[in-house]
């Protein structure tokens, strides 16, 4: 008789989960920004962090690509640790998880497609310079890219040309270029108007569906947040307030816990700034 027995430890792996964030603080100078975060997210998730400005979103974000070290704690992506990793192996995990920013960050002048070709860039040899300096392979993965978020049409126009929305869907084919198994947005809808926002975060819940990919994303909005995410992560003062799926989560206890929040610091003014009031 065959035995299909499956051993403890590939059921350990098959579930382990693809980010791993254990007690991290982060100093920066005298400012703590993380104060013993733990965070797991497992793989085909979408994660919102939700917080007020200043509360250490876009500093977790930086680290689970890398970009940050922790000042103490431990931090493991696509079952590599971080904290310890070389440069180069640095490198190589970055080359598997995307990134799309609030501001795009496109090159104006070039075509969308370059902008696009741009996230190819991870693996290849030494700077291109036009589009011509990719290979054709490449040019019509780009395209197709292109076609999935809605812009083929723009392919040969100046990303300065698109509209705030248009930018962040080429950001998200620029990032589709890695091929990515983990996508880190930070607050991408933020200089979006509403009905922008709405497109985009449809777009990236519909691309995470289809390719299994794993998301993080910072929010500002609770509504948003509570439409979009399979789980919310509360942070206040680089601190995990909350962590809870979000079909668990009503708007008033998203609201309560703000609440809670402001009652203790005296932020109201700050939550109804951010929208979050
Ligand atoms: N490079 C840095 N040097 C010094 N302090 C920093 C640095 N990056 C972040 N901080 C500080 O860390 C804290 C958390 O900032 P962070 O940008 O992560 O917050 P955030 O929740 O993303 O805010 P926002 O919603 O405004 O983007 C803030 O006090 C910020 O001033």
């Amino acid at each position: 008789m065959t035995n299909t027995a499956i051993s403890p430890s590939a059921v350990t792996t098959a579930f382990a989960p693809l980010i791993e964030v254990t007690e991290v603080c982060k100093d920066f100078g005298t400012n703590r920004a993380l104060h013993n975060v733990d965070l797991s997210v497992a793989q085909g998730e979408i994660v919102v962090l939700l917080g007020l400005s200043g509360s250490g979103k876009s500093t977790l974000l930086r680290h689970l690509d890398g970009l940050e070290t922790p000042t103490a704690g431990s931090i493991s992506v696509l079952g590599r640790t971080l904290t310890g990793s070389s440069p180069k192996e640095l490198r190589a995990l970055r080359g598997r998880i995307g990134m799309i920013f609030q501001q795009f960050e496109l090159v104006g002048p070039l075509t969308v497609l370059e902008n696009v070709l741009t996230g190819a860039l991870s693996r290849l040899r030494g700077p291109r310079l036009g589009l011509w300096a990719y290979p054709k392979s490449l040019r019509v993965t780009a395209l197709g890219h292109l076609d999935r978020v809605g812009l083929l049409h723009k392919a040969y126009e100046r990303a300065d040309q698109l509209s705030g929305g248009q930018q962040q869907r080429v950001a998200i084919a620029r990032a589709l270029m890695q091929d990515p198994e983990i996508l880190l947005a930070d607050e991408p809808v933020a200089s979006l108007d509403p009905e922008s926002s709405a497109q985009v975060m449809a777009l990236i819940r519909e691309i995470a569906a289809d390719r299994g990919l794993t998301v993080v994303c910072s929010l500002h909005q609770v509504e948003l947040a509570l439409d979009w995410g399979d789980r919310v992560v509360g942070l206040r003062a680089g601190e995990v307030v909350l962590d809870t799926p979000t079909a668990e989560l009503s708007r008033e206890g998203a609201m309560a816990i703000y609440r809670q929040v402001a009652a203790e610091t005296g932020e109201h003014d700050l939550l109804a700034r951010s929208g979050m009031w």
